[in-house]
């Protein structure tokens, strides 16, 4: 378990704003962060990481305490076993793949890590080339592995997909589930994606003003009446067509398009580009605009 109470006096855009909140997470769940710009979602996950001082606040991590403002423990961030990946790939541009994957290890650390880490993210062919000769979805995918290289208790992604386009994010969600499931590692997302959050995480924390607002299972944080079905998918609104006395609605579901026939009712409240949660119950599917 991660017990989280972190208290601190932000200079907001509108004037002082105090961050003030309190997280239990299990270990092993993926959590997201989710809220408006300015909401204190990066200031949280640098106060975990020790590179932001809480004004006053405790950080326990399985039993172990990383921060107690009372008692003076206050844990470096070398010594907090966290890996990052930030929007912005922060690759050594000098050195190859797996050298910045090298680079990462501890003094006299096994380097298998890096042979397997390389395999599970697939980036063989990728391993002698410079962060300059790849992609913005490869590069992100190096800066994942070597988040992982020194085997953190806590993997912190800080909106890592947000510069990517659909098919890319798809992918690299893909990967960060493969090894958040594979190192049994608690991951902490940031976004701002609604698809992405129900799709990634366990728990959802939503953040406004320095406080969480709300928390649960994403699908019941997002939705505001239960919707029971056989199956379930969230997706974006990509058009909606009136035909006759119906409307004809397609989705984006991944990178599939799906066509659902909605009643008048249904769709009073959505529009292009609106996350939705599209549910089936036998052949009939409903369509729900997430808030
Ligand atoms: N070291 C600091 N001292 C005081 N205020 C800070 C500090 N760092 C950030 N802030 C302020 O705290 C507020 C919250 O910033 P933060 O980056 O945590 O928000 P966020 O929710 O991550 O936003 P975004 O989604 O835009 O990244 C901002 O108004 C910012 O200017």
């Amino acid at each position: 378990m991660i017990q989280i109470a972190l208290q601190k006096k932000l200079s907001a855009a509108t004037g002082e704003m105090l961050l003030d909140i309190n997280m239990q997470i299990e270990q092993g769940k993926l959590v997201t962060l989710y809220g408006s710009s300015g909401a204190g979602k990066t200031s949280i996950l640098r106060m975990i990481a020790g590179l932001l001082q809480a004004d006053t606040g405790t950080i326990t991590v399985h039993q172990k305490t990383w921060l107690n403002t009372s008692t003076g423990i206050c844990l470096k961030p070398q010594q907090r076993k966290i890996g990052f990946v930030f929007q912005d790939y922060a690759l050594f541009p000098n050195m190859t793949v797996k050298e910045n994957l090298l680079f990462a290890l501890e003094k006299n650390q096994d380097k298998q890590i890096v042979k397997e880490l390389i395999e599970i993210i697939e980036l063989e062919d990728l391993q002698n080339r410079k962060p300059n000769n790849l992609s913005g979805g490869q590069k992100q995918r190096v800066a994942l592995a070597r988040a992982l290289v020194r085997k953190p208790e806590i993997l912190m992604l800080d909106e890592p997909l947000s510069a990517l386009d659909k098919k890319m994010r798809i992918k690299l969600q893909d990967y960060i589930l493969k090894v958040h499931k594979k190192f049994n590692i608690t991951t902490l997302l940031i976004s701002h994606d609604i698809s992405e959050v129900i799709k990634m995480s366990d728990t959802v924390f939503m953040i406004e003003n320095g406080k969480i607002i709300q928390q649960g299972n994403p699908i019941e944080v997002f939705t505001t009446k239960k919707v029971s079905g056989k199956f379930q998918f969230t997706g974006e609104v990509i058009d909606i067509k009136k035909e006759d006395v119906i409307y004809i609605v397609t989705v984006l579901i991944g990178t599939n398009f799906v066509k659902i026939i909605a009643e008048e009712n249904e769709i009073q409240t959505i529009t292009i580009g609106d996350p939705v949660l599209v549910a089936s119950k036998a052949f009939n599917p409903l369509l729900q605009k997430i808030n």
